[in-house]
């Protein structure tokens, strides 16, 4: 909410009317691309995804018309000066009074500034933390190794810090193999190809759209043993040991790779790895029953879990720690 100038203009019921219109129109863009198999027969739009989707958009549009609104009365009323500034008021300063960038002027910019920004980081961190903790409770050797590593890093008389990470490798070998597995962007962006080319014995004409499914790829045998097996590990010693997520190594790119890799990678990995620690050092963490987590997955823009994830927690710190939370 804060990131979207909520905080000043909106309310709470604000921020998540957005979320939810969000995830209604990423949904629904998902479900439109999944049934563009023949694209000249888009215009029936079968199942009415893009009917559905153009709706939610209007509906997104609206409510960053009124932020803009909200932010511009305040700027007028307040000056920049002296006065914490959010996502929104950065952007006024730097376009307002600015004619057209490319053809688009300045709200619309800031709007689809905003869109893409909340569009590409809500779901696929938070599906990113799901799919960690349905693994890590399917797989309780792990869960162990990483509170062990957690209470001879950190200890638990105080919480980690961002500084504590970086000699946390098990927990961050877990979320690079939950990457590869459950990677959430199952496809990457789009790409075009600039020129008449072959690949592999198939010729590709100029101008062929292309999206990369990156799941598989992940998942490819020639490339990793057992690969449909959850293994920490892997990243730790041996072939794979090297091998980051940040796009140089093609055999593992949740994030794609390229001009177009994800530009939210430098936020979206330390606030996962943060999250994720945090949480594994302040609680145990138990399954509801004694069947393994369903981790069947949804397909979508976002590949989520199919069923909801519950799960039990009980503090594993000194207890005076969660009394001096603020
Ligand atoms: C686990 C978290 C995330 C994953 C797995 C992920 C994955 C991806 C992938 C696969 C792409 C397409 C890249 C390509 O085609 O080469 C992408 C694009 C993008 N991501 Fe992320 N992302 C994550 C978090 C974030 C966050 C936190 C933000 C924003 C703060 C963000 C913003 C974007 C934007 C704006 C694009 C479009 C870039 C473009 O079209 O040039 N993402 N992301």
């Amino acid at each position: 909410k804060r990131y979207l100038g909520g905080s000043d203009g909106g309310s709470d019921e604000e921020g998540r009317r957005y979320l939810k219109a969000l995830r209604e129109f990423v949904q629904q863009l998902g479900k439109m691309l999944a049934g563009d198999a023949v694209p000249w027969l888009r215009w029936v739009d079968l199942g009415g995804h893009e009917k559905a989707m153009k709706e939610t958009a209007k509906e997104l549009d609206a409510m960053c018309d009124k932020w803009l609104e909200e932010h511009r009365e305040k700027r007028v009323l307040e000056g920049d000066d002296g006065r914490s500034q959010d996502f929104i008021d950065v952007m006024l300063s730097v376009l307002d009074g600015t004619d057209e960038i490319a053809g688009y002027d300045a709200d619309t910019i800031i709007k689809a500034t905003v869109l893409i920004l909340t569009a590409g980081a809500v779901d696929t961190s938070t599906v990113s933390l799901t799919w960690i903790i349905s693994c890590l409770l399917n797989n309780t050797a792990s869960l162990e190794e990483a509170q062990k590593e957690l209470d001879l890093q950190v200890g638990k008389e105080r919480y980690l810090k961002e500084s504590d990470i970086s000699n946390l490798v098990y927990i961050q070998a877990i979320v690079k193999e939950t990457l590869r597995l459950h990677p959430p962007s199952t496809l990457s962006g789009l790409r075009v190809f600039t020129e008449d080319c072959t690949i592999d014995g198939y010729y590709i004409p100029k101008g062929t759209p292309l999206m990369t499914n990156l799941w598989k790829i992940h998942r490819d045998p020639n490339i990793w043993l057992d690969p449909l097996d959850f293994k920490p590990e892997r990243f730790l010693t041996g072939n794979h040991k090297n091998v980051d997520v940040r796009g140089n190594h093609f055999e593992l790119i949740p994030f794609g790779s390229g001009r177009r890799i994800c530009p939210g990678i430098s936020f979206a990995m330390p606030l996962i790895h943060l999250t994720l620690a945090t949480f594994l050092q302040s609680f145990e963490i138990s399954k509801p029953s004694h069947e393994p987590i369903d981790m069947t997955e949804k397909f979508g823009l976002t590949t989520t879990k199919a069923t909801p994830l519950v799960v039990l927690i009980k503090p594993r710190l000194f207890p005076k720690l969660y009394q001096d939370l603020p």
